[in-house]
């Protein structure tokens, strides 16, 4: 592992005729950490991750690994690990010979491929055909591929795909380790509910365009919870909340203020104490999830309400 393992994105564009998978994209991700790379279907996530691995050549911009692109690295496999889309395998091959075809490519002793499946809990099916395997027993079989040239920079396209949650609990351990070693991991996914408590940062994109990036932690400050008070009284209510300090969003209605950062509760027994009439006072919790729909769905759109690009 002697390359710097940080990757960047820099204005990757491409178009297929006349659809733009990847639309002046740019963001960077950074050695020890997990980032998940997020959006829904069709946003361009594999198209990108195709760039980064040299298999599909951008329109314009730029895609390298540790400053270089793909083609340049001189021991790509051991560099870079990548499971794109649902490996194949040949179900008449044990998973031990399925890693033996790729260790001359990789460089590494044959006996490597015993290793890789004792790191992936797969060491008991090691003599057994493929083509029994379940998909959760695939997962891992392609993961150990990936990790065959003990590669720095870990690419993994919905690795969580088909894992039983007793896996995905293994998956994330195995992640969050692999990040420990100060590897790059970047693992894509179209929910962030699945990677939420895998990631340590996030890029997500929706259309080809990047709608947000920063750490999973700045993320969820910004799904803060809302309250919403209505008041028949819109001066009183504007008084109340301009003397207690809370912060408003923009509101069309002047009856109704939506407040960050104070609970019900407070907004209640203030509203008592100065005799403002409340027809309503609810609290809103976004969550990450409902953030992350908000944010996919700003993209080509105007921004989200109290969200900062
Ligand atoms: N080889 C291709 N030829 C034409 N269009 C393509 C090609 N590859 C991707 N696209 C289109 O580019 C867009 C982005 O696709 P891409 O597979 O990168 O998205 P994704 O975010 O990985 O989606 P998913 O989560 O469904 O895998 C889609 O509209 C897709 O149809």
């Amino acid at each position: 592992m002697t390359t710097d393992g940080t990757i960047l994105v820099e204005h990757l564009s491409k178009s297929f005729g006349p659809v733009r998978a990847v639309d002046d994209l740019s963001f960077q991700v950074s050695p020890g950490r997990v980032t998940g790379f997020l959006g829904p279907n069709g946003a361009g996530k594999t198209t990108t991750l195709r760039m980064l691995l040299g298999l599909v050549r951008p329109t314009s911009g730029a895609a390298t690994i540790g400053g270089r692109s793909y083609g340049q690295i001189r021991q790509p496999l051991q560099t870079v690990g990548a499971a794109l889309e649902a490996a194949s395998f040949h179900p008449g091959r044990t998973a031990l010979d399925h890693l033996r075809l790729f260790t001359p490519q990789a460089g590494v002793p044959d006996a490597r491929a015993g290793q890789v499946l004792e790191l992936v809990g797969l060491s008991a099916a090691a003599n057994r055909r493929v083509g029994g395997f379940s998909l959760g027993m695939r997962q891992r079989l392609a993961l150990a591929t990936t990790l065959l040239g003990d590669p720095r920079v870990l690419l993994l396209d919905e690795p969580a795909n088909g894992l039983d949650p007793e896996g995905i609990r293994w998956l994330r351990g195995f992640l969050r380790a692999l990040a420990a070693e100060g590897r790059t991991v970047l693992v894509s996914s179209h929910v962030l509910s699945e990677v939420e408590q895998t990631v340590d940062d996030v890029v997500i994109i929706a259309r080809g365009r990047l709608a947000h990036a920063s750490s999973l932690a700045e993320l969820a400050g910004m799904a803060r919870v809302h309250v919403r008070a209505v008041s028949p009284d819109a001066v009183a209510l504007a008084a109340l909340v301009e003397r207690a300090g809370w912060t408003r969003s923009a509101a069309a209605d002047p009856r109704v203020a939506d407040l960050l950062d104070v609970d019900a509760a407070t907004v209640g027994a203030a509203a008592f104490a100065a005799g403002v009439e409340l027809h309503e006072l609810t609290s809103r919790d976004p969550g990450l999830e409902g953030l992350f729909l908000q944010l996919v769905g700003s993209v080509g759109s105007a921004p989200v309400a109290g969200v900062a690009a």
